[in-house]
């Protein structure tokens, strides 16, 4: 049997438009489930700010990655570039909370010195936090966009985040954080892992 965790998710071009009455409607419906009074002021506006909110939050399901890494260019640049720290938000596909921390993300472009811009890297975090998600498939999807659409001859990708399902419910292990990675191509090479690493982990300034 399929692991349940590891599904794969729709592909873009398969995903319906959002349907924004429907949000609301379930919006409405759960807050009667829990025993709110929708109708009372506070919450008469919630279902369509709700629907509004997860459509930011899920803006990701119907984004290709060749829609953010618009940017390439050709300098020839063909050592690691890595851009650490990036701030994620993303929500689990089991309980429909935030996860959050951040993402690392390295590669060593093409021979060609094929790069992107390294906001880039940042917007295509963005795009895969912002679909219902496990961290492990988050981590390998940035990983493979980059391969496939950079030509990288290498990619680390390292995510370490908090998640709010086991920190405001269930186990309830506030602090414990969950650390992901994903290695791919020339990246492999212990000496060049070793050195990504040394850089993720080198103090602030
Ligand atoms: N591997 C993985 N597990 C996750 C992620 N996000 C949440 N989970 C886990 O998914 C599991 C779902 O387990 P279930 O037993 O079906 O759900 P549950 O009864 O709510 O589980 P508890 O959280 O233990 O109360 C939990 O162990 C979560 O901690 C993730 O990104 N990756
Ligand atoms: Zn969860």
């Amino acid at each position: 049997m399929a692991d349940p965790i590891f599904t794969p998710q729709r592909e873009p071009e398969d995903v319906p438009p959002y349907d924004h009455e429907r949000a609301e409607a379930a919006v409405r419906e759960l807050l009667i489930a829990i025993g709110e009074d929708p109708e009372r002021e506070g919450l008469q506006q919630t279902p369509a700010r709700v629907a509004r909110a997860y459509a930011e939050l899920t803006a990701g399901m119907r984004m290709r990655p060749e829609d953010v890494l618009t940017t390439t260019f050709d300098i020839g640049h063909d050592e690691m570039v890595l851009v650490r720290d990036i701030e994620l938000w993303s929500m689990c596909e089991h309980h429909l909370v935030p996860f959050t921390g951040v993402a690392h993300v390295g590669y060593i472009p093409a021979e060609s010195g094929k790069i992107t811009g390294l906001s880039k890297l940042a917007r295509l975090v963005d795009l895969y936090a912002k679909r219902p998600q496990v961290q492990e498939r988050l981590t390998t999807q940035i990983a493979d966009s980059l391969m496939e659409l950079l030509e990288a001859r290498g990619v680390i990708v390292v995510i370490e985040a908090e998640h709010l399902c086991m920190t405001m419910r269930g186990v309830r292990k506030a602090g414990a954080r969950t650390i992901t990675s994903a290695v791919r191509g020339l990246m492999h090479r212990s000496a060049t892992r070793s050195e990504a690493m040394a850089l993720i982990h080198s103090p602030r300034h």
